[in-house]
């Protein structure tokens, strides 16, 4: 960037127009409306929150639209949005270069880039990575002619395509013992399980959250930014589209612990010698799946849903940020980067603070939303020369969503997450109704995961975060005769 002229500087510029990015936008712009704000980011869209809901002290939900910029530039005048991706960043003259070739001049920057899919292979026209609104409708068109996929992975994306894809085979192939790793345990995935294998029950209402924009880029627009990617998909994003396949029911199967050995095509196949590669099973594919356990799937496209990478590529080249071990920008209790007056939010840092012991990162909505608050926070605070402490939202783990049709609260240490073998589980399941696991550590409850509607997450929340000694309750606590509520009152 030596010898470029910033065509204008800005008091605050933020990268990335996803829920992170906005909502530092937002908090910039209210907390000092005078100052002059930029946001850079790659498409015409940003993601925005409305409904939000403050559900208890920690639980929070919200809806998520994708809207025009012009919607943000309204509503804050202070607000330049510029559209085009980041190229290079230099930290040193406090620069960042746009693709289309501008320089713009920040006195703090905000990164709030997020992820992209961490794919099994590269370039591997079969394999499938779902992020945005682009890779979804990929998804789905070729889905509409498939009659056998292959899932990989078991975190978010894979419990959430198994279960809405409809009319077509799926191969769920998992690393572990049982579904859903990220999320819950063996008992809750065994409560899960019979929703595979059960006729889907009739969607009565039509979803009332807004859906993804699908149209086509308008002629031109796409062509600067279609290296860059969109923002990622969120709560009900499979709403907005039909996921059917070619067949005319489905049919789910897990591959338990097992991994993808080798993808390889059809062409592939034949010219193997003897045949090294024969798959068992019958048919023609356009590409075959070679999983650990010695079994080789045809299908016609693998989905790999095997995780994030923090989009940092273009902040990294001449510039000294410490990186985290998951490849993310190390963040500190302000929100800072390891460069000076450069912060970073959302799925693209790695909070690097000494966490509460309730809490651990995991790159949701819900957490971009905040991180992208706080961040909006902490740089109007240093601005101001004030101090500012780490956010109340930090304190305990939260987050809401659905899995199989049922709503799932998890708390804390859900999974007894670090805690060793000193801990306890109390564990309350009703098939098909409610499964309730209480995670004990020390006589106090730390975390909990509560699928169906069990209306409990209100108090379970007040007793982890009051840490008190439960010991005398006993397995009273999930006494299902028992109104716990009235209980602690
Ligand atoms: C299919 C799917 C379903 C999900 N479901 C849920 C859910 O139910 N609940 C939940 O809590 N979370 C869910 N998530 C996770 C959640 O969507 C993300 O954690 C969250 O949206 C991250 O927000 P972000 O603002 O950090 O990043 P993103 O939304 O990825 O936004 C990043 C922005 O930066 C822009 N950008 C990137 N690089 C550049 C560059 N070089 N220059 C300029 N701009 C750039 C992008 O265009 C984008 O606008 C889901 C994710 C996926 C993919
Ligand atoms: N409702 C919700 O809250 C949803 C949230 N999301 C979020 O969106 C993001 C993307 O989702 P997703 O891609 O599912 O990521 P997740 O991080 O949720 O899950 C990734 C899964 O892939 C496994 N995995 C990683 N590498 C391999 C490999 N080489 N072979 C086989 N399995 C592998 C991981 O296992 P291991 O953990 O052992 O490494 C893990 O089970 C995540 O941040 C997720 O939290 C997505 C959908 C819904």
């Amino acid at each position: 960037l030596c010898g470029h002229i910033s065509e204008k500087t800005f008091k605050f510029v933020i990268v990335g127009g996803g829920i992170a990015g906005v909502t530092c936008v937002e908090q910039l712009s209210s907390q000092i409306p005078s100052s002059e704000v930029a946001l850079i980011t790659a498409g015409p869209h940003i993601k925005a929150v409305t409904n939000y809901k403050q559900v208890s002290r920690t639980l929070e939900e919200f809806d998520v639209e994708e809207k025009p910029s012009s919607v943000l530039e309204e509503k804050y005048p202070n607000l330049t949005f510029i559209q085009s991706g980041v190229k290079a960043l230099n930290t040193q003259s406090h620069f960042v270069e746009t693709t289309d070739g501008r320089v713009f001049g920040y006195e703090k920057l905000c990164i709030c880039s997020g992820g992209r899919p961490k794919l099994l292979t590269q370039d591997n026209p079969y394999v499938l990575g779902i992020r945005d609104t682009d890779s979804a409708q990929e998804f789905q068109k070729r889905l509409c002619k498939a009659k056998r996929i292959v899932v990989v992975g078991n975190g978010g994306i894979a419990l959430e395509l198994v279960y809405e894809v409809e009319g077509c085979e799926v191969i769920w192939a998992v690393k572990d013992k049982a579904i859903g790793n990220t999320f819950f345990d063996a008992g809750a995935a065994q409560f899960l399980i019979p929703s595979l294998e059960a006729d889907k029950p009739e969607k009565t209402a039509p979803c009332k959250r807004p859906r993804y924009t699908t149209e086509e880029p308008a002629p031109g627009a796409s062509q600067t930014f279609t290296a860059e990617p969109g923002s990622a998909l969120g709560p009900d994003w499979h709403e907005g589209i039909v996921l059917r396949g070619a067949e005319q029911v489905r049919q789910v199967s897990v591959e338990y612990q097992c991994e993808v050995e080798k993808i390889f095509t059809s062409e592939e196949l034949l010219s193997s010698p003897q045949q090294t590669l024969r798959p068992k099973t019958e048919g023609s594919w356009p590409v075959y799946v070679q999983l650990t356990n010695g079994k080789t799937f045809g299908c016609d496209f693998v989905v790999s849903a095997t995780g994030v990478v923090p989009n940092t590529e273009p902040f990294l080249h001449g510039n000294n940020f410490a990186l985290a071990d998951d490849g993310g920008l190390q963040v500190n209790d302000q929100m800072m980067t390891s460069v000076p007056d450069v912060y970073a939010a959302g799925d693209v840092c790695t909070a690097c603070w000494d966490h509460s012991p309730l809490w651990q990162q995991m790159r949701l909505w819900t957490q971009a939303r905040q991180m992208g608050w706080y961040a909006g926070r902490c740089m109007a605070a240093h601005v101001l020369s004030e101090q500012i402490e780490l956010d109340f939202c930090f304190e305990l783990f939260s987050h809401i969503t659905r899995f199989f049709n049922y709503k799932v609260v998890l708390l804390g240490k859900f999974n007894g997450q670090g805690l060793g073998p000193d801990h306890e589980l109390l564990v309350r399941c009703t098939k098909g109704q409610e499964y309730v696991k209480v995670v004990l550590s020390d006589g106090r409850m730390v975390g909990a995961v509560l699928i169906g509607e069990t209306d409990l997450e209100e108090t379970f929340e007040n007793l982890i975060l009051n840490r008190m000694d439960l010991t005398p309750y006993g397995e009273d606590l999930l006494n299902p005769d028992i109104d716990i509520e009235d209980y602690f009152d």
